[in-house]
């Protein structure tokens, strides 16, 4: 389990993560998303002792992550596939890694095998893709088997065959009780995968509720009704205690869109004279009910399906990126060998980023 409990931070003058608190429970995909800038990478950060809080605290399996034994085994993270150094081999690297946390020189050639590298592992990581290094980064943070895995954008870069291997790893890592926690931007991705989400805009969540709840909202679907009584139907829904979305839903428009082919394969033509209302809080058969006795016209009904994408661009409309100081990043606190053995970053950190995108 990940706890975060009332976190700030700042930088200077700009609030990065201002009173962030959820839990992140065993047995589930959490997905953690948010806007560029939103403050997601500053509180994996601070959970992984690689920054420090104003205020708060971040408990994994209920104790801050530098007062955990043997972290290794207790939390695996990818942050930065990009930062292993690319004059090593993925063997080696991991060799390193394991050799570091103590674990036995077996479980690199396992997790070689679990990430699919064991082909390349002798290659050095500058040959290596994007997607590689997003796996090679992923072995790391499977090393010492942990219960926990935090993974920051580990799709980046990956193909979709990557994608859905990953997506399965997720699954069975959280079907066996462990805690997965991971951030991205792919929301159709994360709606194949996570159980939770998380949204986190300008520093402060936004949601925190199980996917079905996000997307379906709680209760009832949204039903959307096609009809030439909009007004009598709007009444109706209002006296049974339903409500209805404040526009309707011009017919053309909606003919018009991918929504229309999907659902309403054999609705009306948009040339009839008909207007699309999205009712909530009524289910099919409370609809059913009201048309009979409202004698309402009904040319269609549906449920609305809406995407992770759909409510998560509603839920950071307003609350996009925070205004940015501008400074400099400064470095993350904790000695480099401590955050090269937790897999976090390269060896040879001050090297150049083209060297290190192996150019
Ligand atoms: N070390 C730092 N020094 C100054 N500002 C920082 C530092 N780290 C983060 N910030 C600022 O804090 C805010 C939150 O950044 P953070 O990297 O946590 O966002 P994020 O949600 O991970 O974004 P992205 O999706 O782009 O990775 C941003 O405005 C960023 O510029």
């Amino acid at each position: 389990m990940i706890e975060v409990i009332d976190l700030c931070k700042s930088y200077g003058p700009m609030l990065a993560v201002d009173e962030v608190g959820f839990t992140v429970r065993p047995g589930a995909v959490t997905a953690f998303v948010g806007p560029n800038g939103a403050g997601k990478s500053t509180v994996l950060r601070i959970a992984l002792g690689l920054d420090t809080a104003d205020s708060g605290s971040v408990l994994i399996q209920g104790r801050p992550y530098r007062l955990l034994d043997a972290p290794s085994r207790r939390v695996g993270a990818l942050l930065d596939a990009g930062a292993i150094h690319p004059g090593q081999t993925g063997r080696t690297h991991l060799r390193i890694l394991a050799r570091a946390a103590a674990l036995p020189p077996e479980r690199v050639e396992q997790v070689l095998a679990q990430v699919g590298l064991e082909a390349v592992a002798r290659d050095r990581v500058r040959t290596y893709s994007l997607g590689m290094r997003q796996r090679l980064g992923i072995a790391a943070a499977l090393l010492g088997d942990p219960d926990v895995l935090i993974l920051d954008e580990p799709t980046n870069g990956m193909d979709p065959e990557g994608i859905g291997w990953l997506e399965n790893l997720l699954r069975s890592y959280a079907a066996a009780g462990r805690t997965v926690l991971m951030s991205s931007h792919h929301m159709s991705e994360l709606e194949q995968v996570a159980d939770r989400v998380v949204v986190i805009a300008a520093g402060r969540v936004v949601a925190d509720a199980d996917l079905g709840e996000l997307v379906h909202g709680p209760g009832a679907p949204t039903m959307r009704v096609q009809t030439p009584d909009t007004a009598a139907l709007r009444s109706a829904v209002a006296a049974a205690g339903g409500r209805c979305a404040a526009e309707d839903t011009e017919t053309e428009e909606y003919a018009e869109s991918d929504d229309a082919d999907e659902w309403w394969d054999g609705a009306v033509d948009a040339d009839d004279v008909a207007g699309f209302v999205d009712v909530h809080g009524l289910d099919r058969m409370e609809l059913a009910e009201l048309f009979l006795h409202a004698r309402i016209r009904v040319l269609g009904l549906a449920p609305v399906r809406a995407s992770l994408q759909d409510v998560y661009a509603e839920l950071t409309a307003d609350l996009g990126r925070h205004q940015s100081s501008g400074g400099e990043l400064p470095e993350p606190s904790g000695s480099e060998d401590d955050r090269y053995a937790a897999g976090m970053i390269g060896r040879q950190s001050s090297r150049s980023s083209e060297e290190v995108a192996g150019r």
